[in-house]
């Protein structure tokens, strides 16, 4: 960003003027007062109301009356948000030049874009001056003075964007984006950004301060807790294009590490809440890879004054009553993940129902009841028969059962020839019908059809198929006998009735089953919003009840999962199986999309059978592209050492550019395997252990947030036992755990090691070695063959 000359900055040279930035800080102050006092008000307005609500009760229509709840609960709302949860209600400010025209959008801030010719004149020795004709305030929620006249405007209406969108080359009317910081109702600090700094601008006939450093970088440079921060006041022009896209078919964004996808994924989804409420009342679903993720972004939309739409689910978490979050070895993954599996799967939902009910041990073969006073009996060629005929088709297994039911009883009935006694049809009929009562309500009969014709469970399913002998005939032709041994062997985990720990790829082929099987018509409860009823919006309701509501949300999600959005929003997309795929895009048949990913950082082994099932999923619909090319996190120090694996994983693909450098380099560490049991069991802290020990928190000392430790996913275990008693701000993680997650700084350990692992490694050593906002520390072992630097081998230039 261009500095103004007469800038008045916190460092970088520039001169300190604290009069200028108290003065202006003072300003901003008085402004956030006046909203304060505003919304105060509105809250008594709202008391007044809600007292007035019972006398009025008798006379009011019931618009007006739903009209006047609503008012009363968006003053609550306001109050509430005000007081519990927002640091920084205001954030925001720009400085506009006179419009093109004078028409006022809703908001009541004029809607054009471009400034009027002559809002710009010369001014003295051949420069330009102008006035500010207009001046906005963006904060979280948009406020309107009682002459309507805005006093703050939502940072998600049309009127904020030029906050966003402005740069120096297409600055539009903004003068000047200003960064509020503030804590409570206190202005603390601000940020000014000038976007035409050839202009002498004047405010009321002052000329325009412009302070500090801008907020991007301050934003940037702060240190790293354990939940992401949100980004409005700081929203970058790239960025904010993908927020506002329309939602129409599929949004796609590409872009590297650090490039905001995560970031703008949310406050896209924040956006569209705001911008269409009602279409996006079946919920917008943001689906993350891992828990870790959830539970890092899970803060950010609830801090834009969002949650009750949205549900962010990791892939492990998506299927009623599965919360996965182990992770099988990759050669077992890229089995449970490969779409070969819907095969196999299908065969295997109509082999276990030949094994019978797990309790009555195993299939019977006879079928033997007393009807009509006579013992009737169907042996096993004749129920093999019936099963066949049942089963034709493609229809759910369970959702047969019916039909097998009926074909069982029309064998019987045809056994005792009592059809033939009757030369009446309708005679015949009322005969049937009794014998069908008869028979169908007998014990014999219902504990043959439960045993024989068992309405099966995804679980069971999986359960079956850990028999590898019955697992290699389901698999013929479609898995290789030794994909067949290892998916068997992984299956083993579970019981016979399939309970038992479950991985995040095993729910994906849960979900498959699920369709595979059908779940047979129950009653359910059907549970309404009281809230909703009342006002159709469910952004009216007060702090308190969205707390109670979000427990009632948790617990309405045990017994019965949503399965179908309005908007589903993909983060991580690469990384998603074919299996994974096909999961999600049932959860969006009718939505719009958004798909946010970067191929870089694949970690799944085949990237072409990824595409199809990506491409399968998302349909026929039309695809809008967006690219992001800003690296926000990572200093250019430590992106430069990651490009290095990046052009290894990937030849010719471009990193994303660094904003910002720190002059810290990344540093080099080796260590020598040893032979004191570094390597053995968990537990043993041999010279690897102690090193990563000693590294970690030498990390510790150099910055104030989090350290993230990187190991290859089999020595997560290990890597617990070393690091104990550090504290919290250290997090052992797996290479696979690492997607999508930031820390102050990051160590790695043996990249070699977690480039091996997979076939994927590469790529997984990239995302490693990103993850780091400030500090960078690589640990080689003897097999990352270190130069004398200690540069391992894959990251020598
Ligand atoms: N405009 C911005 N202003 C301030 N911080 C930003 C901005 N854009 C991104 N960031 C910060 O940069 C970091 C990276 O963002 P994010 O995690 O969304 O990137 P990503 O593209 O999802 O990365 P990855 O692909 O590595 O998961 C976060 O700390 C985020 O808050």
């Amino acid at each position: 960003m261009p500095r103004p000359a007469a800038a008045v900055g916190d460092g970088g040279g520039h001169e300190v003027h604290d009069g200028v930035r108290e003065r202006e800080i003072r300003g901003e102050q008085e402004h956030l007062d006046r909203v304060y006092r505003r919304l105060e008000e509105k809250i008594h307005e709202a008391e007044f109301l809600m007292a007035d609500a019972a006398k009025r009760a008798q006379v009011g229509t019931p618009g007006a009356l739903a009209e006047r709840d609503a008012q009363v609960f968006r003053a609550g709302v306001h109050l509430n948000r005000l007081n519990s949860e927002f640091e920084d209600f205001l954030f925001g400010r720009i400085d506009l030049l006179r419009g093109k025209d004078g028409e006022r959008g809703p908001d009541g801030a004029y809607t054009s874009v471009e400034p009027a010719d002559d809002a710009v004149r010369a001014g003295g020795a051949g420069t330009a001056a102008a006035d500010i004709s207009e001046t906005l305030h963006i904060g979280r929620l948009g406020v309107l003075d009682a002459d309507y006249t805005p006093l703050v405007i939502d940072w998600r209406a049309p009127a904020a964007a030029p906050f966003y969108r402005a740069t120096p080359v297409a600055p539009g009317r903004v003068v000047r984006r200003r960064v509020i910081r503030s804590r409570g109702r206190r202005v603390l600090g601000v940020e000014d950004d000038l976007l035409r700094p050839e202009l002498t601008a004047y405010l009321d006939g002052e000329e325009l301060a412009v302070v500090g450093d801008g907020a991007l970088m301050a934003a940037l440079g702060r240190s790293r807790g354990h939940t992401m921060r949100d980004i409005v006041a700081s929203i970058q022009a790239e960025q904010d294009e993908v927020i506002r896209a329309p939602a129409v078919s599929v949004t796609e964004v590409e872009g590297g590490p650090g490039t905001g996808k995560t970031a703008v994924a949310l406050h896209r989804a924040a956006y569209l809440l705001y911008q269409d409420r009602r279409r996006y009342a079946g919920g917008i679903l943001i689906v993350s890879p891992t828990p870790l993720l959830v539970s890092y972004t899970e803060g950010v939309l609830p801090s834009l004054g969002e949650e009750g739409q949205v549900a962010i689910r990791a892939l492990g978490s998506l299927v009623e009553g599965a919360e996965a979050d182990a992770y099988d070895e990759q050669a077992v993954a890229r089995v449970k993940g490969s779409s070969r599996m819907v095969r196999v799967l299908r065969r295997a939902a109509r082999g276990t129902l030949e094994l019978g009910a797990p309790r009555a041990g195993g299939v019977p073969g006879r079928l033997r009841v007393v009807a009509l006073g006579t013992r009737l009996e169907l042996d096993a060629d004749d129920l093999r028969r019936i099963r066949e005929q049942a089963l034709g088709g493609t229809a759910p297994v369970n959702l047969l059962r019916p039909r097998a039911r009926r074909l069982l009883l029309d064998a019987l009935w045809e056994r005792s020839g009592a059809g033939r006694r009757y030369t009446d049809p309708e005679l015949a009929a009322e005969a049937r019908r009794g014998f069908d009562e008869d028979v169908s309500t007998e014990t014999d009969f219902t504990g043959f059809l439960d045993a024989w014709w068992p309405e099966l469970t995804p679980r069971r399913v999986l359960a079956a198929m850990a028999d590898e002998k019955r697992l290699s005939r389901w698999a013929r032709r479609v898995l290789q006998p030794r994909e067949v041994r290892r998916l068997a062997r992984s299956l083993a985990r579970l019981d016979a009735g399939g309970s038992g720990p479950l991985s995040v790829h095993d729910v994906a082929l849960l979900d498959e089953l699920r369709v595979l099987l059908g779940t047979p018509a129950r009653p359910r409860r059907r549970e309404v919003d009281p809230l909703d009823q009342l006002t159709g919006l469910e952004e009216l309701s007060t702090y308190a009840d969205r707390l109670a509501a979000r427990t009632a949300r948790a617990e309405r999600r045990e017994e019965e999962e949503r399965t179908d959005y309005a908007h589903v929003i993909v983060d991580e997309a690469q990384d998603l199986t074919p299996m994974q795929w096909r999961m999600v895009g049932r959860r969006g048949r009718q939505a719009t999309w958004t798909v946010v990913g970067d191929p870089a950082q694949s970690s799944w082994s085949d990237p072409e059978e990824a595409a199809a099932a990506r491409d399968e999923a998302l349909g026929a619909r039309p695809r809008r592209r967006f690219e992001l090319t800003v690296n926000y996190r990572n200093p250019a120090e430590i992106a430069e050492l990651s490009a290095r694996v990046l052009a290894l994983a990937m030849p010719g693909v471009r990193p994303p550019r660094a904003v910002r450098a720190t002059g810290l380099v990344p540093r080099f560490a080796t260590v020598a395997d040893g032979s004191d049991g570094s390597d053995g069991s968990v537990g043993a802290v041999g010279a690897v252990g102690r090193a990563v020990r000693a590294e970690a928190e030498r990390l510790l000392a150099e910055v104030e947030g989090t350290v993230g430790v990187v190991v290859a996913m089999g020595r997560r275990e290990q890597a617990r036992t070393w690091l104990a008693g550090l504290g919290d701000r250290v997090v052992p993680l797996g290479s696979l755990e690492a997607k999508g997650l930031e820390y102050d700084a990051t160590l790695v350990v043996s990249p070699a090691e977690i480039a091996d692992e997979s076939p994927a490694g590469l790529r997984v050593l990239y995302v490693a070695l990103t993850r780091a906002t400030q500090r960078l520390t690589v640990l080689s072992r003897e097999k990352d063959l270190p130069d004398a630097e200690g540069v391992p081998d894959l990251l020598r230039e």
